[in-house]
């Protein structure tokens, strides 16, 4: 299976337009691929916290339409990252978009943990709720976004769920990369996943990007990693590589739910 993972440049000094129609046309170059793989808030940038209301599109908006066009004209599943969804009930969502090879809307995930703490996304926008798997031909996708990759729970649902490759599209800072790398890593190990994570680069809202979009297979080898800068990073994987880890070395197997508390 062969996979590109679009680590786009956010910077203020393109439009959000702009973005929009030189990310479409990447895409389109990634005919022969079988799955495209954004970033996410790459329209706005994930850290330009006073643009998202301003940005937010409705789920089948400007960047929907684009989007389902660029990968039926590429022929690709795409991973189209997020968006800032403006739900009709007024809230806003961190919002991923997945479409089949045809352009058809196969899933939409709202990203469940908001980064921020007491202020940015966790103040602006609403989490979602619900975990999603998507059907690839070749395998099943499990799909989380940025700040979800600090919890390992989700995670574990997902490949409950059937998950053997995990998505996850960012805007993670420069600051925190080895976290990046290292979480990147850990998820694909104890879940014998593949793990795809495609960030940004550049420099929004003053806070530089990391990069580094990383792809790694279940027994934690790093296939390939994107330096610091606009990068497509191509890859082939070998989606058995999980059932083959998963039998070889069958540690969730082994796990033991619904442990008890300690006793005091
Ligand atoms: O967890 C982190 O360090 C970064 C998370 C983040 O930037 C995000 O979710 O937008």
């Amino acid at each position: 299976m062969r996979a590109s993972l679009l680590q786009i440049d956010v910077n203020e000094g393109e439009s959000v337009e702009s973005r929009r129609r030189r990310v479409a046309a990447l895409v389109r170059e990634q005919a022969g691929a079988d799955l495209v793989v954004l970033p996410e808030l790459w329209t706005t940038g994930a850290f330009a916290y006073d643009g998202f209301a301003d940005e937010a599109e409705p789920l089948e908006g400007p960047t929907y339409e684009a989007m389902a066009k660029a990968a039926s004209d590429a022929g690709v599943w795409l991973h189209a990252g997020s968006i800032p969804e403006r739900d009709p009930e007024g809230p806003l969502y961190n919002t991923s978009l997945v479409f089949s090879p045809s352009g058809e809307p196969v899933a939409a995930y709202r990203k469940i943990h908001r980064f921020g703490f007491d202020k940015g996304e966790a103040v602006l926008m609403a989490a979602g709720e619900d975990l999603v798997t998507v059907r690839l031909p070749e395998t099943t996708l499990g799909v989380a976004t940025c700040y979800d990759l600090r919890f390992p729970e989700l995670f574990r649902g997902l490949v409950d769920a059937g998950a053997e490759t995990l998505v996850v599209p960012a805007g993670w800072p420069e600051r925190r990369r080895a976290h990046w790398t290292l979480l990147a890593q850990a998820r694909a190990v104890e879940n014998q996943a593949f793990v795809l994570a495609c960030g940004t680069a550049g420099t929004h809202a003053g806070v530089p990007q990391a990069g580094h979009s990383i792809v790694v297979d279940p027994w934690g080898e790093v296939l390939a990693q994107a330096g610091a800068g606009e990068q497509v990073l191509t890859v082939e994987f070998d989606p058995g590589k999980v059932a083959v880890t998963r039998d070889q070395f069958p540690a969730l197997k082994d796990r033991m739910l619904g442990l008890a508390a300690p006793r005091r």
